[in-house]
């Protein structure tokens, strides 16, 4: 049959990246990166420039398509493989990243009836405008006792999708009258690919309350949210649901023509970033957490039965691989969080002698905060600045460091911050064991552990568990080909199922990162503090955080209002 190719096309927060992968081996042999034009929208629309409010976070769903224009014709230039040999394609996708459409499937932010409303654009997994409404569907859910509940944690994330929608209808009732389908990023790309509207059960499963064998929470449930919502489960969620690694259809003329592929290129359903991960590190057995390490982290783990676990996303059968329940839980903000910390915090002098030292400054802040022992920055934080996803679940908290001093140094601040992410972590692991989910090994991927050695060592220390790495620069992506393999199917070189994808084509490194048990014993103690300082501010021993934000909300809404009024 001669040697066989997949492409897995990974739609991160600001860049998309194609990776051309051989089939019999998981050999990368091309990849390309194409940042999103409009990057995210987080403070004005694009053209109309009216402002957002704080806690948007928006997309072009245009920018999403110029990834397949540039990457795709990128991967195949760059590694001279024949069209004719590229047998499947993949995507995965950020999530909960949804759109509203009309019933051609155009995105309603680009009609010019629309475009100036913020509700007609993407909404990016890390938009939290929606938490009142997250707030009052969860209240609601844990009154009726809906089964579905315990299955998510708990809770409900404003990340995901209903709450998104119901913000929508509540701001934006003439958006959402014209909407004819809410669609992941990730279905919609898909769409766009085939010309064929299917939704996949992961997404659904995790950011949407479906199941497997219930479906979505009833009419009942709905009703009992808004009487307008009744029905949102028949009409603008409908669609068929289908598992990951089903064939969606072939590329449409115009697709092939613009990817420079072949028409009939098998096109895998969509998935979402972190859970095409787990294949991608050869993950598909139980106790093995997969961290996809970047802007945030997701963590996602197998299990064989369905368990309960405070704060999780959500646990959802054949979820990631078949056969098993798939949970995930997730921090917000960790990369996030120490680019914020370079941007905004990081004083001059600093950036100064990075340049000097012919350094970034993440380099040299990790350099300098290597120099300190755990403990000796004299600094303990709450890494909430992005809110706190799990085991939480309230975007309204934020972030807090503790400890500072007039000597406090930029490279302590940041390790603390580091350290902060850690715990975070911890306490994710401390809740699957506490319930009975085993975590025995560590596997970590995406951007981070490329770049920053010490945060892979803090992890290693504070969770006392040693880490393996992907040996993929691209792991969601390699993840995707893989299950473009599985739609494309052996009898056209690709497999028949993820598991025998993931034996063949999925590495690690040979390094990996071990405890070391000096620094784990300090770390316990620290951790000990943290989970106080989570409790305290994070379970209503003090609302300061909540109060805050509600007062700065305020006053900006009244900036705004005072702007409109003047014209400005
Ligand atoms: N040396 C570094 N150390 C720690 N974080 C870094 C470093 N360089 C970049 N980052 C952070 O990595 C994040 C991007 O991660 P990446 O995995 O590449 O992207 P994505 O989350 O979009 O998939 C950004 O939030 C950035 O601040
Ligand atoms: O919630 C998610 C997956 O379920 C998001 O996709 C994720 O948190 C964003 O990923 P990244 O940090 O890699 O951009």
């Amino acid at each position: 049959m001669g040697t066989k190719y997949a492409i897995g096309v990974d739609y991160g927060t600001q860049s998309g990246r194609a990776v051309l992968v051989e089939l019999s081996n998981g050999r990368e042999v091309a990849d390309h990166v194409t940042p999103y034009p409009h990057q995210v929208i987080d403070e004005e629309l694009p053209e109309s420039g009216i402002k957002l409010e704080p806690d948007w976070a928006l997309q072009h769903p245009g920018d999403y398509l110029e990834v397949l224009r540039q990457s795709v014709p990128a991967v195949i230039r760059q590694s001279g493989v024949s069209p004719d040999d590229v047998v499947g394609i993949g995507i995965d996708f950020t999530a909960c990243t949804m759109l509203p459409v009309n019933s051609e499937g155009t995105p309603l932010c680009l009609l010019p009836a629309y475009k100036s409303n913020p509700h007609s654009w993407v909404k990016l997994w890390k938009h939290h405008a929606a938490q009142d409404e997250a707030n009052r569907l969860n209240a609601i859910a844990a009154e009726r006792g809906e089964k579905w509940l315990p299955r998510y944690g708990g809770k409900i994330s404003s990340e995901w999708m209903i709450a998104k929608v119901w913000q929508i209808l509540n701001e934006a009732p003439e958006i959402y009258e014209e909407t004819d389908l809410f669609l992941e990023a990730t279905d919609w790309v898909i769409y766009q690919m085939t010309g064929r509207f299917v939704r996949n059960s992961c997404t659904a499963g995790y950011k949407s309350i479906w199941h497997k064998r219930d479906g979505y929470p009833s009419q009942d449930y709905f009703r009992a949210l808004d009487p307008r919502l009744a029905n949102v489960t028949e009409t603008k969620l409908r669609g068929s649901i289908v598992p990951l690694g089903t064939m969606a259809g072939t590329l449409t003329t115009e697709m092939a023509a613009m990817m420079g592929l072949r028409e009939s290129t098998a096109v895998a359903v969509g998935n979402v970033d972190a859970h095409a991960a787990v294949p991608g590190v050869g993950v598909v057995t139980t106790g093995k957490l997969v961290m996809a390490m970047g802007t945030s982290i997701c963590h996602m783990l197998l299990g064989e039965t369905e368990r309960q676990v405070e704060g999780m996303c959500g646990v959802v059968e054949d979820g990631i691989i078949p056969g098993f329940y798939g949970y995930e839980a997730g921090q917000s903000a960790v990369g996030d969080i120490f680019e914020w910390f370079v941007e905004e915090a990081v004083p001059a002098y600093a950036k100064e002698a990075a340049e000097q030292a012919g350094m970034g400054i993440h380099e040299w802040l990790e350099r300098g905060a290597a120099s300190y022992k755990p403990g000796q920055t004299g600094l303990l934080a709450l890494d909430w600045w992005n809110g706190n996803r799990s085991v939480l679940v309230d975007t309204d908290l934020t972030g807090l460091i503790v400890g500072y001093s007039l000597l406090t140094k930029p490279e302590e601040v940041y390790r603390a911050l580091l350290e902060a992410t850690a715990f975070g972590t911890r306490k994710i692991i401390d809740a699957f064991r506490s319930n009975g989910v085993q975590v025995e090994e560590l596997y970590a991927c995406g951007g981070l552990p490329q770049k920053n050695r010490l945060l892979m060592q803090i992890y290693a220390d504070v969770t006392n568990l040693e880490i393996k790495v992907a040996d993929s620069k691209q792991t969601p992506a390699l993840g995707a080909a893989m299950f473009a393999a599985v739609a494309a199917g052996s009898e056209n070189g690709g497999y028949d199922s993820i598991i025998d994808a993931a034996a063949s084509m999925a590495r690690v490194r040979e390094e990996t990162f071990k405890p070391n048990p000096e620094n784990v014993a300090i770390y316990e103690s620290l951790y000990q503090e943290y989970v106080k300082l989570h409790d305290y501010f994070g379970r209503g021993g003090n609302d300061v955080m909540k109060k805050l934000k509600n007062w700065k909300e305020a006053a900006v809404a009244d900036a705004l209002n005072t702007a409109a009024g003047s014209g400005i």
